[in-house]
């Protein structure tokens, strides 16, 4: 049995597939239909046993048994019941409301769209408003006026319409005109492929990286599933590095090379570096010159630099600035001869938090043309991607400037998520400090705390007897005891015999003293029930 990274010291590859098991089995796996209407068809004999259900096995792929995603996982899934069960029976449990601190999503815990941006769409969706005289007074000036741009941008004005496969040219240059002002450097349209969000642009890469098990890629542990996810799903292997808590989730150049030695020691091919930066479930911002080694690192390896990139506008520290990578190659004096660099950029997060419109893209640069060809060979593939996630992306890149009538409301609106993210921030992680037995990190960035528990043995005997591992045991107990809702840190891994859970920092600042206090009050009482 092989021990996983991902599922924390005790977990193994097969008690993976058996979690897995149990679930699909309740779910969505019936017998094929001619078993069903067999098994109805007798009526002189007594009905036959219900037929077995098809094996598992044969039907799925062993990756997509082996592929688990904590973020939607089995606390997610405990929390909606229990939030059914609130609904069924109000007043049958120990809280009045569930609080979601498990995932990333801002807008459905109550953070507004921006104006500006939805203006645009809805102009955009539906362009018959735009010869309304109405429209002058519902609308700014400027959101009008950016959406006949895009429109024209947009062959036959038609959203409706699929686009190119890496996304419409007049949104890609906008694009590549933003990332140019962000990054002084130029950036080149045909280098970007707009996608749904983040996670299909990595699956993609994936999906060109990886042929084997012999294929590894350099992760972060702790890290955001969808990498370790993909990497089973396309069946390679994921080479951990470890960030050091000690320092803050710093990720040591020392580290990447103990580890890609020992990868290749094992005859792996270690194709890709991933880094998330800022982090993700870990927070920290990584200083330029902690950059500089990681790119003069790849280059000197030939590994891809794969940079997830998608908090760039969350840092809350006056310490700590956003650079990208390329920005950082190119500073080095660094060309598309010397590092290929995928970076990835979403409108799922920053201050703008939209999940749901599923908006995002890479940038990939230093692939030869024959690779490059392959690349868009796997975006025509998915056709393309929406056209209100590509448009949104264009609006991120390029928002309104000074002197636009939207530029005070934006900025505004902008200001006022990000400087709130930053005190929910600060609120959540002094609470946690406070506690006995954790120690948790800042969250320079991103959208997490990743507090350590120090649980007593008591606790972990506990786990052992239920069968579940320790984090796990005490996010489920949290959530059964206050309606909170946390992620236990093995699901993002962590080093083997410690203790983690990820909490995000998005409810709504009037929900974060109920949070703390339930925290606090639950916290309390656990520790004294297994105090050694
Ligand atoms: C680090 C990181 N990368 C990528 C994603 C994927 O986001 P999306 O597909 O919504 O762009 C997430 C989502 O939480 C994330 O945290």
């Amino acid at each position: 049995m092989r021990r996983s990274v991902i599922g924390g010291a005790k977990r193994t590859t097969t008690t993976t597939c058996l979690f897995l098991l149990n679930h699909a089995h309740h779910r969505s796996l019936l017998p094929p239909l001619h078993h069903r209407l067999d098994s109805s068809s007798s009526c002189d004999s007594p009905p036959p046993p219900p037929p077995l259900l098809p094996p598992l096995l044969p039907t799925c792929r062993t990756p997509v048994l082996k592929c688990e995603y904590a973020v939607r996982g089995e606390i997610v899934i405990l929390a909606q019941r229990l939030q059914e069960e609130l609904k069924a029976k109000p007043g049958s449990l120990p809280f009045d409301e569930i609080l979601y601190c498990n995932i990333g999503n801002p807008q459905s815990l109550g953070q507004l769209p921006i104006t500006f941006f939805r203006e645009v769409l809805a102009l955009c969706d539906h362009p018959a408003i735009l010869d309304k005289a109405e429209a002058q007074g519902l609308f700014s000036a400027d959101s009008i006026k950016r959406a006949w741009q895009i429109l024209d941008q947009i062959p036959g004005r038609a959203t409706g319409a699929y686009s190119h496969s890496q996304g419409i040219k007049g949104l890609r240059d906008t694009i590549a005109a933003g990332i140019e002002a962000r990054d002084g450097f130029p950036a080149n349209p045909n280098d970007l492929f707009l996608t749904d969000g983040a996670s299909p642009a990595v699956h993609m890469m994936m999906q060109l990286l990886i042929g084997s098990e012999k294929d590894g890629l350099l992760c972060p542990i702790p890290q955001y599933p969808l990498y370790s996810a993909s990497i089973a799903l396309h069946g390679g292997s994921l080479v951990p590095y470890y960030l050091d808590e000690e320092t803050g989730w710093g990720l040591e150049v020392s580290e990447l090379k103990k580890q890609l030695k020992e990868a290749r020691s094992k005859g792996i091919t270690v194709k890709a570096l991933v880094v998330i930066n800022p982090g993700n479930p870990t927070g920290q911002v990584l200083a330029e010159e902690n950059q500089r080694a990681i790119v003069e690192f790849c280059k000197q390896e030939g590994l891809v630099l794969l940079a997830d990139e998608v908090y760039q506008e969350n840092v809350y520290v006056p310490e700590k600035k956003f650079h990208s990578f390329k920005k950082v190659a190119r500073s080095m004096g660094y060309g598309d001869n010397d590092l290929c660099l995928v970076s990835f950029q979403s409108v799922s997060k920053g201050y703008h938090g939209e999940c749901g419109k599923r908006g995002g893209y890479m940038e990939v640069t230093g692939f030869s043309p024959e690779v490059r060809e392959q690349i868009y060979k796997l975006a025509s593939v998915n056709l393309c991607s929406n056209i209100s996630g590509q448009i949104l992306a264009s609006l991120v890149m390029s928002p309104p400037k000074v002197g636009d009538e939207s530029y005070e409301s934006y900025s505004a609106e902008k200001d006022g998520i990000l400087k709130s993210l930053a005190r929910r921030a600060k609120t959540l992680e002094d609470a946690f400090k406070s506690l006995e037995g954790i120690t948790c990190n800042k969250a320079e960035g991103a959208m997490y705390l990743f507090p350590r528990i120090k649980l007593p043995e008591k606790a972990i005997k506990a786990a052992e007897a239920a069968k579940t591992a320790p984090d796990l045991f005490y996010c489920r107990r949290l959530l059964n005891a206050t309606g909170v809702v946390v992620v236990p840190g093995s699901g993002f891994g962590q080093v083997p015999g410690t203790w983690h859970f990820r909490c995000t920092i998005l409810p709504q600042e009037d929900k974060i003293p109920a949070i703390v206090s339930r925290l606090t009050a639950f916290h309390k009482s656990f520790m004294d029930e297994y105090r050694n």
